[in-house]
């Protein structure tokens, strides 16, 4: 059973001009897969994340998580939903300042009320998968761009969520702290068989993914695998990205 499914979802803005920003997108994720999405910008993409994310609600159509659709529940559950299902990885990092590297890592068990033996072994775990242990005792303010999104990689992944959701993680981060977030991104989908889905602009960072949907006007318009050669694949994801057309910001941030 998929982990993710998107299910006829459709996404209309009400305003004084309406306007159909997702149409009848349909899709699943398996466990462990690490799904991009991209497409120019105005696509769709952030609106098909938000709606995923709970952040804001379909038109038409379902989105089930681990087999519940989380927009039938109420507030209360929802908020529960996002915090136990759902792990964020943002572009800007979206960490605390005030507090160390392993505060905000344990944050969401924080909140959860755990033992404080149970939060160490879980940060344990997590310290080793990601290689984090030289920065724990450190602030934000004092660790690179990369240290952060690996810090914030750490928090979302803490909880095992069902599903990690990620916006442009490598937007504000040069080439090399991108391909390094890049690698631990990838290497938690394959070892901890962590499900995400990743919104970028990025083509070498899409690269990393299993596989990648293309969306163009609200619109899956193709889907792509990586196989087992990532360069021939960041080539399709270029020839792709050039045919989607969507003007040179789509592809300002090539760096292979
Ligand atoms: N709250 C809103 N009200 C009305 N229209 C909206 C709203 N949010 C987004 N849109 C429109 O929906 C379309 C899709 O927007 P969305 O932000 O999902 O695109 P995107 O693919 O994420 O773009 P980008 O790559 O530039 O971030 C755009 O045309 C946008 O103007």
């Amino acid at each position: 059973m998929p982990i993710l499914s998107v299910k006829h979802l459709s996404k209309i803005y009400e305003g004084k001009v309406a306007f159909q920003a997702l149409n009848n997108i349909h899709f699943a994720v398996e466990k462990g897969e690490f799904v991009g999405i991209m497409g120019p910008s105005g696509s769709g993409k952030t609106t098909l994340l938000n709606l995923i994310a709970t952040i804001d609600q379909p038109t038409a159509g379902e989105v089930i998580i681990g087999g519940r659709n989380p927009h039938l529940l109420n507030r209360t559950e929802m908020a529960l939903f996002r915090r136990r299902e759902l792990g964020f990885v943002f572009q800007h990092f979206n960490l605390l300042d005030t507090l160390t590297v392993e505060e905000n890592i344990v944050l969401p068990l924080t909140m959860e009320g755990m033992p404080l033996v149970e939060m160490e072994a879980k940060l344990k775990r997590i310290c080793g998968q990601l290689a984090i242990e030289p920065i724990l005792h450190k602030r934000t303010y004092e660790i690179s761009g990369g240290q952060m999104q690996r810090t914030a990689i750490a928090r979302a992944l803490i909880q095992k969520p069902s599903l990690i959701l990620a916006d442009e993680p490598t937007g504000n981060l040069d080439s090399k702290a991108s391909k390094d977030v890049m690698q631990t991104l990838s290497a938690a989908s394959r070892e901890a068989s962590a499900t995400v889905l990743m919104v970028t602009h990025d083509p070498v960072a899409a690269s990393y993914c299993d596989r990648v949907l293309f969306i163009k006007d609200g619109q899956l318009y193709n889907e792509m695998y990586c196989g087992d050669n990532r360069q021939a694949f960041f080539q399709k994801i270029i020839d792709m990205l050039a045919l989607l057309g969507g003007g040179s910001h789509d592809l300002s941030t090539i760096r292979f």
